[in-house]
């Protein structure tokens, strides 16, 4: 199913267009997919948002540029680890979600590809990952824990390791906190929260970023948004 949402997104893709890379199972699909239409001949660029993805991209042979040398992105494709009806995600389940944001923003159009079970009516099932500045991060977390209490939000906070003695770090060199605070009644509140805490470097609320959300069920591949939507 996967796949099958990586396929369909790969039909808007069109020669010359300037693409953002995404990070995790579903993305892979499609940078592999996109692999073969480059093999083919189809003439485009990636910005990768994780050096795993970079790594895929480049043994398949897709031409790859940073966001210092190409700014603006035509389109962003890439997973997330919920979705609900006003678009909006929690993003963050690989760890790549500061880099999958500024890539996102870059673009003109993202298009999220899921299988069905990510679709939900509130978000928050999926513990939210918010990416911290090792420095202070015991007592950034205690801020991250008050601005979520002050919502109404109560949860357990626990740090992503790699192994048992060995804090996860993002590409960036940061921490994450994924924190389990159950249904969010207001991610754009929470966002707001968390986004002026010093020490956040950004957390895995996407709200106002994807265009269009490619869900592939048993019955085949359906799009809520707009695929068109921004690409003027
Ligand atoms: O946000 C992400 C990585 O930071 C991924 O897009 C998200 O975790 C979904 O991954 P998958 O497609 O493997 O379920």
């Amino acid at each position: 199913m996967k796949r099958a949402a990586a396929q369909a997104a790969l039909e808007s893709v069109a020669p010359g267009m300037r693409l953002g890379l995404g990070t995790g199972s579903t993305a892979a699909h499609f940078v592999d997919l996109l692999g073969a239409r480059v093999r083919d001949g189809l003439d485009v660029v990636g910005v990768p948002t994780s050096e795993r993805t970079r790594l895929q991209a480049e043994g398949l042979g897709i031409p790859l540029s940073t966001l210092d040398e190409t700014p603006e992105l035509d389109l962003t494709v890439d997973g997330a680890d919920e979705f609900d009806a006003s678009l909006r995600l929690i993003k963050g389940g690989g760890g790549a979600l500061l880099r999958e944001k500024i890539v996102a923003a870059a673009s003109k159009r993202m298009f999220v590809i899921a299988d069905a079970t990510k679709e939900v009516g509130t978000l928050g099932a999926f513990p939210l990952p918010v990416e911290v500045d090792r420095f202070g991060a015991r007592s950034t977390r205690l801020h991250i824990e008050r601005a979520a209490r002050g919502l109404g939000l109560i949860g357990a906070i626990s740090q992503r390791m790699s192994a048992p003695d060995a804090p996860y770090l993002t590409d960036g060199g940061h921490y994450i906190f994924d924190c389990a605070f159950g249904a969010i009644d207001a991610p754009e509140a929470l966002a707001e929260r968390l986004s002026t805490i010093p020490g956040v470097v950004d957390h895995g609320l996407f709200i106002g970023l994807a265009t269009a959300i490619f869900i592939a069920g048993a019955t085949g591949v359906r799009i809520l948004g707009d695929v068109a939507g921004g690409a003027a």
